[in-house]
């Protein structure tokens, strides 16, 4: 501004402004989407110094679209032209960083799974994982979720007086129900859930990337969904607690969710009504 006088309006030109424009714009997307999806850390920064050099360069480049520079300031044509290639040498560097940093997470999420599969770990009645499994999965999701500072939450569900529906409509009505309730929740929970049959009447659903706002809503959703499950005219009563993951172990979190369960039955906590 300074170096420089502001061109007339019949100067501009309108094709440039757009094209340049629009770079800066995505540039500031890339930007933005590093500072809100990236973990702090040196690879985060190359990135973030990377596109930020961008950024710079591309504002100058538009600012020329409305200023006239002196042809004999070279200070100008230097700062406009120089970020530009250095940034996108940092950002190349970030990207090798990025690259090796997710190869790194891939080998350990393939050797997790390859444990996980050789489990028979699988609930035959409700097609459903077990309490090992999990175990297993939650600890993974638990580091994940520290490493990467996504939120995660879990979803508890278990169903009241169990053993009265039983008794009432027999052993085959209650496995049905308990089947009809596991593809309930894995049709509405979405693909990157995991739905596991923690015990007999108790499930519990690991929720990536989710706090516990969306979570409860997740939950009220289900509740809606339950109550058109059975025809029987003694419906049992469902239970469901949702909680955020602050700790830093699965048994831990576990362990809290299972708290919140037993006092949301005691309705001394946050409760979803019973359907
Ligand atoms: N039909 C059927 N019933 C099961 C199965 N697994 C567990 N149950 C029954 O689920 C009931 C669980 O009993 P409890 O843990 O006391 O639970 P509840 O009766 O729901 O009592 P609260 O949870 O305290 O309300 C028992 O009666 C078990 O027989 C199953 O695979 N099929």
């Amino acid at each position: 501004f300074y170096c420089g006088d502001a061109k007339q309006s019949y100067e501009f030109d309108w094709v440039d402004v757009l094209g340049e424009g629009t770079t800066l714009l995505v540039a500031c997307g890339w930007l933005g989407l590093i500072v809100s999806s990236r973990p702090a850390g040196r690879v985060t920064e190359w990135l973030y110094y990377g596109s930020l050099l961008l950024v710079y360069s591309y504002f100058l480049d538009l600012l020329d679209e409305f200023i006239q520079y002196p042809e004999d300031v070279r200070l100008m044509s230097w700062l406009e032209s120089l970020p530009a290639p250095v940034g996108m040498l940092i950002l190349t560097y970030g990207l090798i960083g990025w690259h090796r940093e997710q190869r790194a997470i891939n080998r350990q999420l393939r050797g997790r799974e390859l444990f996980l599969r050789n489990h028979e770990l699988i609930d035959p009645l409700t097609q459903l994982y077990g309490s090992e499994y999990l175990l297993a999965v939650l600890q993974r999701e638990v580091e994940l979720h520290q490493s990467q500072r996504q939120p995660l939450s879990l979803l508890v569900l278990d169903i009241h007086n169990f053993a009265d529906f039983n008794r009432r409509n027999g052993i085959a009505a209650g496995d049905h129900y308990l089947s009809q309730l596991s593809e309930l929740l894995l049709s509405q929970l979405r693909h990157s859930d995991v739905v596991c049959r923690y015990s007999g009447d108790c499930f519990v659903a690991v929720l990536p990337d989710t706090a516990a706002a969306a979570a409860q809503i997740m939950a009220q959703h289900l509740q809606q969904q339950v109550v058109q499950l059975t025809d029987e005219e003694n419906k049992p009563d469902l239970t469901m607690a949702v909680m955020q993951v602050s700790q830093d172990s699965a048994s831990a979190a576990l362990q809290a969710a299972l708290q919140m369960l037993a006092a949301s039955k005691q309705g001394t906590e946050f409760r979803l009504q019973p359907v």
